[in-house]
This record gives C-alpha cells, structure tokens and sequence, in this order.
C-alpha cells in the first residue's frame, strides 16, 4: 500500500475525558470528509487516543481514511503484565499504529532502549506501524542532536533485524515538548535530513515526522523536510488542524508542479 505523501498525526495524550475525546473525533471527521486531499490518500491523518476511547473513535472514524492507534503497548505479546495492553489487543480493536518510547514515557516510566526495542518488534509483527518517539533530551546543535538520536533509532530497531514493514520516525526534541513553540525550524529541518539518511534493517521503511509543539505554519515552513507533523495541544481545536490540513494540501500541490 502507497503511503500519504504527509502525515498529521495527534496523541490526545490524557488531556480529554472520554467525551470530549469523542467530540474532537467527531469534529476530526467531518473534516477529512470534507478534504480531498485526505479522501485521496495524499494527507494520511491518525489519532491515537486514549485505550478505552479506541473501539469508539476507531467506530467514528469508520467511514473516513483516518487511522487510529494507541499511545503505547506492551512490552511483551501476553501473560502476566497487569496494566498493560498488548500488541495484538490493539491490532484486534483496528488500530494500525503504536506509538513507542514518547519522552514522557520515558521520563515517567522508566521505558529503555530494551522495552522500546522489544515494543518496535512487537508491533510489526503485530502489522501495526510503529510510531517510535526519539529525541535528544537537552537543546544542542544539530550535529549532536542528529547523533544522540541515531543511537537511540539504533537501540530501537535491535530486535527488528529481520522484520518487516513500515516505521513513522517522531523526531520530538524532549526540550521542545510542552514548551511555547517548536525547535528552530533549522534545527528540526537538518536532523530530519539526518534522520533520513540512516541505515535500516533491509525490510524496514522509514519516513520522519516532527513533534514538539507543531501547530499552524510551521508544515509550509518545514516544507518537505519532512514527511508530516506530530501533533499535541496545537491541535485540540479541531480549526487548528483543518488549517494544518490545507497547508499540507498547499504543500503538495506545490511539489507536484
Ligand atoms: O509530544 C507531542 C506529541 O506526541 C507534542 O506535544 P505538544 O505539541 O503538546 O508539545
């Protein structure tokens, strides 16, 4: 399957209550109705909710292209891990992404290099697109941000040698999460190309998406340094995301001459 040409994801985080996630679904989904370039496949929108509003926004989403996952899984298939949701529990709801190693997990729950490499192996054998979180932790130059987070897309994709299939890589300057605005657009634009460029296991894709306080503008001004956003607060108003919609329209048609 072809993938969009840009993607323009949303993690709600644990923002919402269980309505107002089904509202901002709703909202979500009139807009992709409503949006060619979303209908055609080109902007591949996903959101990843909260666990239990899965099976209900992935219901709201039914007649709509956009994909829905969770913000986490398991670091192992089954058995006794109380707490946790497995890989294959996420396939068999009809999410198709996993979002792993977010910083906030990382600082919250301690996840490592070997939970974060076992949860990548996991979701693709579990055929769900891992969305997989790196990011250097302190503002540095790019030169060693690129290198701090080669390391960490390595450690990731230890268990994955001999898997296959495709990978969302979230470049999200832990620095840059939660704060006012996002990292410097050279910053995020040289460690993408960075990104971009590193070594993968033979059946592994790779396209690089930008997170860290991402709204409005900043895709026409990153242009096609990158493969989509990542998105956080800036797209709790469901207006902010539509004009994030349109600009990865513009964008596109601006490739395409
Ligand atoms: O962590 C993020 C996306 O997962 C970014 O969140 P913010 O855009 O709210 O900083």
């Amino acid at each position: 399957m072809t993938q969009p040409a840009i993607w323009l994801g949303t993690s709600l985080k644990m923002y919402f209550s269980y309505a107002q996630t089904l509202a901002w679904c709703r909202a979500v989904a009139q807009i992709a109705r409503q949006h060619p370039a979303v209908r055609d496949g080109r902007v591949g929108l996903f959101v990843l909710p909260a666990f239990p509003a899965l099976p209900a926004v992935k219901a709201l989403f039914a007649d709509t292209p956009v994909r829905v996952g969770a913000q986490n899984i398991a670091p192992a298939a089954s058995g006794a891990w109380t707490g946790e949701v497995s890989a294959s529990m996420v396939q068999e709801l009809g999410g198709t992404l996993a979002e792993i190693g977010h910083a906030e997990r990382r600082r919250h729950f301690a996840e490592n290099d070997a939970q974060i490499s076992a949860k990548v192996a996991l979701a693709l054998q579990s055929h769900l697109t891992p969305v997989l979180c790196i990011g250097e932790a302190q503002q540095d130059t790019p030169d060693a941000a690129a290198e701090a987070c080669a390391i960490q897309l390595r450690r990731a994709l230890a268990e994955a040698q001999s898997l296959h299939g495709s990978l969302l890589l979230a470049y999200e300057p832990q620095w840059a999460i939660g704060a006012p605005q996002p990292a410097p657009e050279g910053h995020i634009r040289a460690v993408c190309r960075a990104l971009r460029q590193q070594p993968l296991p033979p059946g592994i894709t790779l396209q690089v998406i930008y997170g860290g306080s991402a709204g409005p503008g900043l895709l026409s001004r990153l242009e096609e340094s990158v493969d989509g956003l990542f998105l956080g607060r800036f797209a709790h108003d469901p207006a902010a995301l539509a004009q994030i919609v349109d600009e990865a329209d513009a964008l596109l048609a601006r490739e395409s001459v």
